[in-house]
């Protein structure tokens, strides 16, 4: 269809981009390629914004870094709330008393009402300090454990890589969240049914027969809902993270029932989940498949591996690490950048000019991250390729680069508040898994992969997984690393400090 699109101009209003088939014709190019599909609209129209018409809407979307910051800057009339509240509709079958909650003071103005009272104590338990830390200290122990089962793999340690991870950070990070006792996910049928909803989201989108269009992921979404039903009358959150305790009080506050409860929660799943899987598996095909950028990263990472006398034990505190790896967070950032394609939804709530362009009321907006992290103007004439340097700063255009343009996280009022503890936890697994195994695909080469767009993931999906094999780290096999997360040990140095404790104790007795 992109092929045969024209333009028609309305007063005031971004151009309008048309297409043979009225109407249906842009809903199908979404359906079938998700929020890929405004980038190809996009490099076939030379206007900063522009319309598409699709039944009982009117979307805008918007392509210049400067109106990005634009539409960020008027976020009480543009707004993301009642875009995320018709996700809650549509998607998690919610009573009406909770709508009706979620539905008040779209505008925020002040600090009142379900949505911005629920988001802001997120902020709070997510953002750096004593929650954050309590909730990280607990992610790294279990994804240790998690990654620490390698080592008791039978001779050949060979996985499908996405797989492995999705199972390993699915239940790795629903320990340190919803609290190991109580964990639905411990319910393999739980964990595999929510996989199977993202995999048929949009079709169960559509609201209508979703156990028709989407059978999968309306099993899928019952079997969640009850897990979490039942684990809200065990009453799990009394064992969770701050997280999960804030937003059962703010719940509380506004006397939602324990079942709508349970619902939202497929919403923070996704959160939690749905980014931060694919993050990872590109992550590490991008590092092991550049030999050379493997070892400069691992480079970075030895400035705070600390040897200790005994030569095969070697201890790193990986709270150091972050924010401290120049080379390891401009990477991750890179591979964000060229892998993120998300649409950062608004509604327009009242008629708003913006540069000259009249956004109407009720038609949405949206702000493809994709367009702006291929603009030249920001990223310079690589913007196409992956610079693994380009956040360096001083080095590449990234750390130059404004805040809105580069919408990983989403941007203005409504930045992702998840964003610390995921770069927590990629930071976690790749100083693990660098420090101690090397990666080889089963087939000789890396194989190119390409990624698949989704309406609710920040990051492209592998279409495909990869056969690999893990093994010890070449000239690495005897050292033995102590893992600690803000002093505290984790793993092979929890371990190795309970021998210590239990070493000094028997000699204290031996002294008695
Ligand atoms: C790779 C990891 C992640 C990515 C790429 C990501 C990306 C995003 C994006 C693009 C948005 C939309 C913001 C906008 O349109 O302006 C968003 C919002 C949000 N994210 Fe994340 N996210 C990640 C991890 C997390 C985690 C771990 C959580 C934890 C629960 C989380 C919670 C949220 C919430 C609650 C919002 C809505 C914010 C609001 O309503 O103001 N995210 N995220």
């Amino acid at each position: 269809l992109d092929r045969w699109f024209n333009v028609s101009f309305e007063q005031n209003e971004p151009p309008v981009i048309t297409q043979p088939f009225p109407f249906f014709g842009h809903l199908w190019g979404m359906i079938r390629h998700g929020n890929l599909y405004y980038s190809r609209v996009s490099k076939r129209t030379p206007f900063p914004i522009y319309s598409l018409r699709v039944p009982r809407s009117k979307i805008y979307v918007v392509k210049s870094p400067h109106l990005a910051a634009l539409v960020d800057r008027h976020a009480k009339h543009i707004s993301f709330g009642p875009y995320a509240v018709e996700f809650v509709r549509r998607f998690l079958e919610p009573s009406k008393h909770a709508m009706h909650e979620l539905s008040q003071n779209m505008k925020e103005d002040g600090m009142w009402g379900l949505r911005p009272e629920t988001i802001k104590t997120m902020h709070e338990a997510m953002s750096p300090g004593e929650g954050l830390t309590a909730t990280t200290r607990s992610l790294t122990k279990h994804l240790y454990s998690h990654l620490d089962t390698i080592e008791s793999m039978s001779e050949s340690r060979q996985m499908k890589l996405f797989d492995w991870l999705r199972h390993m950070m699915t239940q790795a990070t629903t320990d340190a969240v919803y609290g190991a006792e109580h964990n639905p996910f411990h319910d393999l049928e739980v964990e595999s049914g929510f996989w199977d909803i993202k995999d048929e989201f949009v079709w169960m989108g559509l609201n209508m027969y979703p156990h028709i269009l989407a059978p999968k992921a309306y099993r899928g979404r019952q079997r969640l809902f009850k897990a979490f039903k039942q684990y809200y009358a065990n009453k799990g959150y009394e064992t969770a993270s701050q997280l999960i305790r804030n937003r059962w009080n703010m719940n509380q506050k506004y006397e939602i029932s324990e079942q709508d409860i349970a619902h939202f929660d497929m919403s923070i799943c996704f959160a939690l989940m749905v980014n931060s899987v694919p993050t990872a598996f590109w992550s590490i095909v991008y590092l092991y498949s550049r030999p050379q950028l493997l070892e400069k990263i691992r480079e970075e990472l030895m400035r705070f591996v600390k040897p200790s006398s005994e030569e095969r034990e070697h201890t790193i505190d990986i709270a150091d690490v972050v924010g401290n790896c120049p080379e390891l967070e401009s990477f991750v950032n890179e591979t964000l950048r060229v892998l993120s394609f998300n649409a950062s939804g608004r509604i327009v709530l009242e008629d708003t000019m913006i540069d000259g362009y009249l956004l109407k009321k009720d038609s949405v907006v949206f702000t493809p991250s994709g367009d702006l992290h291929a603009d030249t103007s920001i990223w310079g004439e690589t913007a196409s390729s992956f610079d693994a340097e380009r956040f360096i700063p001083g080095v590449g255009s990234g750390a130059k680069a404004p805040a809105s343009s580069f919408r990983a996280f989403g941007g203005g009022a409504s930045l992702c508040p998840g964003r610390f503890l995921f770069m927590n936890e990629i930071t976690i697994i790749l100083t693990i898994v660098m420090l101690k195994y090397d990666i080889i695909p089963l087939v000789s080469e890396w194989k190119e992969v390409q990624g698949r767009a989704h309406i609710t993931a920040s990051v492209l999906t592998p279409t495909e997984d990869i056969d690999v094999e893990v093994k010890q780290r070449v000239g690495w096999e005897d050292v033995e690393f102590n893992f600690l997360w803000r002093g505290e040990a984790i793993g092979e140095g929890m371990k190795n400090l309970e021998k210590k404790r239990a070493d000094s104790v028997m000699g204290d007795d031996e002294e008695l």
